[in-house]
């Protein structure tokens, strides 16, 4: 498995994770949103949800990160916090899976998952908003360690993406995935200098009824 990281060092994923509910949230289009990443180059691709998963994996042959996201009750944890998300991912095709690496209330804590995902045979990743959490990850044996919670745990939600986190777990030599407000070409080289072993764009990329609302505002200038 260590080859998926190889394909993937240096390199692009894109997130293909459309607006929830919105008219392009559909296996079909996901799928299509993902065959055209990699049509442009993308080495890799993160997919939300286990039918997107299904409908997107036969048609890629490229490395692809499978997570499922629900909102709990009593967790804040959305990213792949249960034991069965595991199972199924794998199932579905998931060549690496990412969870949620914070150290906050959840059902399942982070070794459970790790082990699970490792006995599928699939790279775990996790979704890092600290030093610590993807210390912490780094020593269950995570894969990846992901910035892509970084700015998603309270407070505001900072405007730049956290370059000094992707330095930080650079520089203890992990394998850093730089997620979470890439948005531009300077971002992406940024993050690639800062250490990034890999980096994952989504939003400006796939989301697109976000991106054409930021055009509109663009234009009420006056
Ligand atoms: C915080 C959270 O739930 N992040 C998610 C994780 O899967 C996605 O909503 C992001 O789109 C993804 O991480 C890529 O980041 P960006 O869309 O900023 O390029």
């Amino acid at each position: 498995m260590k080859e998926v990281l190889n394909k993937l060092k240096g390199n692009l994923v894109v997130s293909v994770q459309p607006v929830d509910n919105g008219v392009l949230d559909k296996p079909e289009i996901v799928s299509l949103l993902s065959q055209a990443a990699v049509n442009g180059g993308a080495a890799g691709i993160r997919i939300e949800g286990v039918d997107n998963l299904l409908e997107s994996r036969r048609h890629l042959k490229v490395p692809v990160i499978g997570i499922v996201k629900y909102d709990l009750d009593d967790s804040p944890v959305r990213i792949t916090p249960f034991l069965e998300d595991v199972e199924r991912l794998a199932k579905a095709g998931a060549d690496i899976i990412a969870f949620d690496g914070t150290d906050r209330t959840r059902p399942v804590s982070r070794e459970e998952l790790v082990k699970a995902i490792h006995s599928y045979g699939c790279l775990a990743m996790a979704d890092c908003s600290s030093k610590e959490d993807g210390d912490y990850c780094h020593s269950l044996g995570c894969d990846i360690i992901g910035t892509t919670l970084s700015g998603y745990t309270g407070g505001p939600v900072p405007e730049e993406a956290d370059f000094d986190l992707i330095s930080y777990f650079a520089e203890k030599g992990y394998f850093v995935m730089g997620e979470g407000r890439l948005n531009t070409f300077k971002d992406v080289k940024k993050a690639i200098l800062s250490g990034a072993s890999c980096v994952t764009v989504g939003t400006v990329l796939t989301r697109l009824e976000v991106m054409t609302e930021k055009f509109v505002q663009a234009t009420k200038v006056q």
